[in-house]
């Protein structure tokens, strides 16, 4: 597998703590890999350093097929090259519905010129009723954003997000809040995004990660302490001690 997203020995600190302390791995371009990891563990640094808000001490971090630097880049160049992040509270447009919500998503992603002459047109609705279809909000598509349950409204930024066809979404807790049956349907979403792009799930619940049935990478003072499948994982004597034994 050609890895898509390359970590190369980065650490960082701050005020002299080593949040990431020498952290290596690589994600393949169509995988679906699970980060976990106790509180403060550096996951949230991680996804801080690959889209570009904080800058890593030293190693480097990769992207894309040329293995370009992501430190040589900013924050929006790094999501124009194909990289897509989730947070864990959704932030739709509440008062607009789906399809003006996923409609702005397409328009920043033409960029500036394309949102001053942008004009509807029978191909970009065809993109919105295809996005809306893809997170599973079809018949949703003319509801105000506000009035979607929460699981709802995080499936819509997930659309406004594949709006600029990311080729990684690192995406933080998504099962946070859900109900059960829209974690099932947010498993079955990001297992379907994850065929053809890579996806990233920061998440805490251990049923959630179960579900994923992927890759578990598990952090630890801001280094790999275990990878492989979940049940791999928790059975390492260091996993448990650090973090399932707690
Ligand atoms: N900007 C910052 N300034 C100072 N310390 C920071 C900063 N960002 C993170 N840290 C520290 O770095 C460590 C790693 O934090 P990080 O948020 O990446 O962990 P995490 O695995 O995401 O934890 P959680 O599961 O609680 O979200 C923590 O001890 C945190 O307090």
């Amino acid at each position: 597998m050609t890895a898509l997203l390359e970590v190369d020995g980065i650490s960082v600190s701050f005020d002299g703590f080593r949040a990431i302390n020498n952290l290596s791995f690589s994600i393949g371009a169509a995988e679906l890999r699970a980060v976990i990891g106790p509180n403060g563990a550096g996951k949230t640094t991680f996804m801080d350093i690959v889209t570009g808000k904080t800058r890593p001490d030293s190693g480097d971090v990769k992207f894309g097929e040329s293995s370009r630097s992501l430190l040589r880049m900013n924050e929006a160049q790094i999501a124009r090259a194909g990289i897509g992040r989730k947070f864990q509270r959704p932030t739709v447009f509440e008062d607009q519905s789906v399809a003006a919500n996923l409609t702005m998503a397409l328009k920043a992603h033409r960029g500036p010129f394309a949102v001053l002459f942008w004009k509807p047109s029978a191909a970009s609705r065809a993109q919105v009723a295809e996005l809306a279809a893809e997170v599973g909000l079809a018949e949703h598509i003319h509801r105000k954003a506000g009035e979607l349950s929460h699981g709802q409204k995080q499936w819509l930024e997930i659309g406004m997000l594949l709006a600029s066809a990311p080729r990684l979404l690192l995406v933080d807790e998504p099962a946070a809040g859900m109900t059960l049956a829209e974690r099932e349907q947010t498993t079955a979403l990001l297992v379907r995004l994850a065929k053809t792009r890579a996806v990233v799930v920061v998440e805490h619940d251990m049923d959630f990660v179960r579900r994923l049935d992927c890759k578990v990478t598990v952090l630890h003072q801001g280094s790999v302490l275990a990878e492989g499948s979940l049940d791999h994982v928790t059975r390492n004597p260091d996993v448990i001690e650090v973090y399932l034994g707690r």
